[in-house]
């Protein structure tokens, strides 16, 4: 059985030609522990984006050893629409799509699952409140529960503290901490260093470029840091690297 679960091969993802993440080469094992960091606009999200799928490689490639019913993923708060009419409770029992279909009945079995869930990250009673009225920190709860239920083998979370208080966070990364226990593999783009040193042993290292990928005392050492930082400031956000012949970055089929 291979160790691997995430292959990147020359992996370079573009939009309208403009490359975001040049090059990149490694891969992630299974049951890692990974941040993905860098400078804003490093292609941190591009990155994970592309690990899960949702956008193709303009150049190069991403192997998965798993299906992907086995990836799990986070978006980031920003790209999630709350106005949408749903409950928590049935925000959640959309982590349980693999066993009920998109439009099966929803198994006895799944609405306990979920109230569990809902217990696990301290909501519980706020079953039939609209997701609309949570609080940024609640609403990142009621994700982790989907995340629970989904039980997936690979998890991928963009940016899951953003605007989150001490508190939320401490008690989302005791979950994180458990899938880690519990084997699986987790990728997360993270901003705080001090959390990234902290909780998670593998760090990969990006600025476009990858500037370091391995364990993170050495990816996060003083002299990768400065080089991400010099990277940054030579970025020339409308500089066209790709041919016009190029294949172009486009959503996922
Ligand atoms: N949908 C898009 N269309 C065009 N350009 C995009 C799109 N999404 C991201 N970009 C550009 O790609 C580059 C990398 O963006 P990305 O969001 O991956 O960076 P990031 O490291 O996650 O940034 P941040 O830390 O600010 O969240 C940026 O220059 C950004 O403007």
């Amino acid at each position: 059985m291979t160790n691997t679960v995430i292959t990147l091969r020359n992996l370079t993802v573009a939009y309208d030609r403009h490359p975001a993440v040049h090059h990149i080469n490694g891969s992630i094992e299974r049951g890692s522990l990974t941040a993905i960091a860098g400078p804003n606009g490093a292609g941190k999200s591009t990155l994970l984006k592309t690990m899960m799928g949702e956008l193709r490689p303009a150049e190069g490639s991403v192997e998965h050893t798993l299906s992907r019913a086995d990836f799990g993923y986070l978006p980031q708060a920003a790209d999630i629409n709350r106005r949408f009419p749903i409950t928590v409770l049935d925000t959640v029992l959309m982590g349980a799509w693999r066993n009920s279909g998109a439009f099966g009945r929803i198994a006895k079995a799944d609405i306990e699952r979920a109230h569990t869930a809902l217990q696990t990250v301290g909501l519980e009673g706020f079953e039939k409140r609209h997701i609309g009225a949570l609080s940024a920190g609640q609403f990142q709860r009621v994700l982790f529960a989907r995340l629970l239920l989904q039980d997936a083998k690979v998890i991928l979370l963009d940016e899951p503290f953003t605007a989150i208080d001490a508190r939320t966070t401490r008690d989302l990364i005791d979950i994180i901490i458990g899938w880690h226990s519990d084997g699986r593999t987790v990728i997360a783009v993270l901003h705080d260093f001090d959390q990234v040193r902290s909780y998670f042993p593998q760090t990969l290292l990006i600025a476009r470029e990858l500037v370091s990928w391995g364990k993170t005392e050495e990816a996060l050492s003083p002299a990768n840091l400065l080089k991400a930082r010099a990277m940054a400031e030579r970025w020339d956000e409308d500089a066209e690297v790709c041919r016009p012949d190029s294949p172009l970055t486009r959503p996922a089929a």
